[in-house]
């Protein structure tokens, strides 16, 4: 999966992910108002309209990009017809041949994380078959309790060629309070970044490793040294737009090759229309303004990039 991301980022020339992270509130009404007729205001009404927003906002920028991350915290607070959407979500984004991060940010002790790992990467054993449960091509891993937490997930990519992005150094203003914490002389983030280089070597696609890691783009110093420790690792950078980060941030999250990070924008890509910059499409055409928001991101990394050679 991992070459398919790399091979998918050099055709698009677009080293990011849309972030398919759709609250109620971002959804045009007259989405909502035609699925309340047909489920009314129930939590099937609500899947339901985040579905018909996701598929809308997929059809008009899945030519353009090399995966989405669902976020399944924003389909789970919606219950089981919640989880329905989200696995429609990523049924749709694979049949439309994009790379699908499940953010899920899972980690456990060894049997918890194997059954989380199966359930969303691997196959699940049901007598003499085999089902799988969401199928995502990545997940989101939390590696707080150690290796016996993410070697499980480990071996379910390594077994089903998936992979994972591992949480290093995350975008949020308090990550800081254990993420930077000094252990003989060293922040904590480097030390789990050097974990996830360790992991990822004896995962290797044909450039890049299957192991990556999260860093986020609000710290922008920070993911210029994490880059050098983990040098064949993917970056997947979240915080860009909506959290602040711009393109300039991210020039050193990339390697010489041009590779080696994609950049996540969930809101500022999917709630697009609802900023003055791209009002001119209104609510009728959210689609399409995401599909301008997609464009705008793109040029202003690559404008980043290139003012740096
Ligand atoms: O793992 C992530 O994707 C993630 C890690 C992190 O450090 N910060 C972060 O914002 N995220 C996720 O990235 C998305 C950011 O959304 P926006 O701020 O709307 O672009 C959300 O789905 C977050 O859960």
């Amino acid at each position: 999966m991992i070459n398919k991301l790399t091979e998918k980022i050099r055709k698009t020339h677009a080293p990011i992910c849309v972030g398919l992270d759709p609250m109620l509130s971002y959804v045009p009404k007259q989405v909502q108002e035609t699925a309340f007729k047909e489920y009314g205001e129930t939590l099937e009404g609500a899947a339901e309209a985040i579905w018909q927003f996701n598929k809308a906002i997929i059809d008009a920028t899945y030519d353009l990009i090399p995966a989405v991350k669902p976020q399944i915290a924003m389909y789970e607070q919606f219950g089981i017809p919640g989880l329905v959407a989200f696995k429609k979500t990523v049924d749709y984004c694979k049949e439309k041949d994009l790379v699908v991060i499940g953010d899920i940010k899972r980690g456990d002790i060894g049997s918890t994380s194997s059954a989380y790992a199966v359930g969303h990467l691997g196959k699940v054993q049901v007598g003499t078959k085999e089902y799988a449960g969401f199928d995502e091509d990545f997940a989101t891993v939390n590696p707080y309790l150690g290796s016996d937490g993410v070697n499980p997930f480990i071996d379910i990519c390594k077994k089903e060629k998936k992979g994972l992005f591992i949480l290093v150094k995350t975008s949020n203003p308090s990550s800081g309070e254990f993420q930077d914490q000094l252990i003989n002389g060293r922040p904590l983030y480097e030390l789990v970044g050097e974990k996830v280089a360790q992991w990822g070597a004896d995962c290797m696609g044909d450039e890049y490793s299957y192991i990556g890691a999260v860093v986020g783009a609000t710290y922008p110093e920070m993911g210029k040294v994490l880059r050098k420790i983990m040098p064949k690792s993917y970056i997947l950078v979240p915080g860009y737009g909506a959290q602040g980060g711009k393109g300039k941030d991210l020039v050193h999250f990339f390697n010489e090759d041009g590779l080696g990070a994609v950049v996540n924008s969930s809101r500022g890509i999917i709630a697009a229309y609802k900023q003055e910059q791209y009002a001119e499409f209104g609510e009728a055409n959210f689609a399409d303004a995401s599909r301008k928001a997609v464009e705008t991101m793109v040029a202003d990394i690559d404008g980043a990039l290139t003012a740096l050679k």
